[in-house]
């Protein structure tokens, strides 16, 4: 691949980046000169879309700076109990269909699992989709959580913002608003008159409302929009790369017994037990879900707007102001010069010593920098937990269903 090539989308320049070095100037390096995405938000007819994701620099380094401590591995161990309590369900629920022979879309099991994990531990929601396939959460989301307005609207949206914001559209259908703010606002409603704290990430949130520093404070508003976003931006994702961890191993039974060999290992010296501290010594496990999250790479590419004219490490190259910058995390993961023989699954690609000479954006899979994914760090615990509940019992192989050349819905995001 060459340094960087632009193109035109409508009017508006794009800057396609592939140089590395210049990728981590400007995701890491020089963020403060492409502090934001870019995303359509319209303020005035969709106050739902003003989530972390969608806002620009500065009011979005106000609300990360409150949400990131929500995220942090400290914070993370308090509710890793509940991810292994929806990890054993996850277990349950297969253990029953196996002894009844019924054949389980893993998929759809994965969705059920990310589902229960996200609503319990974030949203304080015990939704139960894992025993109750046909719960009210899980029929909504099944329904509406990847749905998306048409492509002409999205289309016009990043292209000519202005216009549509002047034509009032909007990316929130209003089904999904009420919903949110009915289930979530209820929560917070009923815990704040009942007093009532766990170990979870809504009550943090909940604290931060009430923070006595009114620069700490969150309001009703922005707890319900951002708790929606968590949901709306860990749920397919999250659930897609188990799905893909899964295939994988079923496939490379080689990789998939040493990592079982790995976790019996590890448990035992745990007594058992699967805590924090045990996950963290399993290395390998670590190195498979990085290889999954290399090779089936969820969000296709990332994407910054310079917030002004800027010189790149390129010889005569400049990022005008406003130009858009594309970062196709999907062709450098699938690129021979960064990753070696790019198709096949190998997790021992990210052992430490390698990952000492592999460029810092070789792989990019949630992002880099101060605007990279906030919730990577419980992604990995959720795969992990799921992961472990399953291969610590049970032995994988693809069903004489499963396919081996992937068909992509035309419609779906991920
Ligand atoms: C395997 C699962 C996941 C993948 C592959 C993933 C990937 C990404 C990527 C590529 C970005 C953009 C980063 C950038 O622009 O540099 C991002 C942003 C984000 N992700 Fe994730 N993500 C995952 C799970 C989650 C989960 C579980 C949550 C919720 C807790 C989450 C919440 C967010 C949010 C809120 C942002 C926007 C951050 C900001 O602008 O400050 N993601 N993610």
């Amino acid at each position: 691949m060459g340094s960087f090539c632009g193109f035109f989308m409508s009017a508006r320049p794009v800057a396609l980046v592939t140089d590395l070095d210049l990728a981590y100037n400007i995701l890491v390096r020089d963020a403060d000169k492409f502090d934001d995405r870019g995303s359509y938000h319209n303020k005035n007819d969709d106050a739902f879309a003003e989530n972390l994701w969608n806002l620009e620099a500065a009011e979005w380094s106000v609300l990360r700076r409150k949400l990131a401590p929500l995220f942090t591995s400290e914070k993370l161990k308090t509710i890793f109990p509940l991810i292994v309590k929806i990890g054993d369900e996850l277990k349950k629920q297969f253990a029953a269909a196996d002894e009844n022979e019924i054949i389980i879309e893993i998929h759809d099991l994965c969705q059920r699992y990310i589902t229960d994990v996200i609503a319990n531990c974030i949203l304080g929601l015990q939704v139960n989709s894992l025993q109750d396939p046909s719960s009210e959460f899980r029929l909504f989301t099944k329904k509406y959580a990847m749905k998306s307005c048409s492509t002409w609207t999205y289309t016009l949206m990043q292209w000519k913002p202005e216009l549509a914001r002047r034509w009032h559209l909007t990316q929130t259908f209003d089904k999904v608003r009420d919903f949110y703010y009915r289930v979530i606002g209820g929560t917070i409603v009923e815990r704040e008159k009942k007093k009532y704290k766990r170990n979870d990430l809504m009550t943090r949130l909940i604290e931060l409302k009430n923070a006595k520093v009114k620069a700490n404070r969150l309001s009703l508003d922005e707890i319900i929009v951002n708790s929606a976003l968590f949901f709306e931006a860990g749920y397919e994702p999250s659930a897609s790369i188990l799905t893909y961890a899964f295939f994988e191993l079923g496939l490379e039974q080689l990789v998939q017994n040493k990592l079982r060999r790995e976790i019996t290992d590890v448990l035992k010296r745990h007594n058992g037990k699967l805590t924090y501290e045990a996950m963290e010594e399993m290395k390998y496990l670590d190195m498979v879900i990085l290889e999954t999250l290399r090779k089936y790479c969820i969000y296709p590419y990332i994407e910054r707007v310079a917030n002004d004219d800027y010189i790149t490490n390129v010889e005569d190259f400049i990022i005008f102001k406003d130009t858009k910058v594309v970062i196709p995390i999907e062709a450098i993961h699938h690129d021979s010069d960064y990753n070696e023989r790019p198709t096949a699954f190998i997790p021992t690609r990210f052992e430490t010593e390698k990952l000492q000479s592999r460029h810092p954006c070789a792989c990019l899979p949630f992002g880099a920098g101060p605007r990279n994914c906030i919730g990577m760090r419980f992604a990995k615990l959720m795969i992990g937990v799921a992961l472990i509940a399953l291969l610590s019992e049970y032995k994988f192989d693809l069903s004489s269903k499963c396919t081996l050349v992937m068909e992509s819905q035309k419609t779906a995001c991920f």
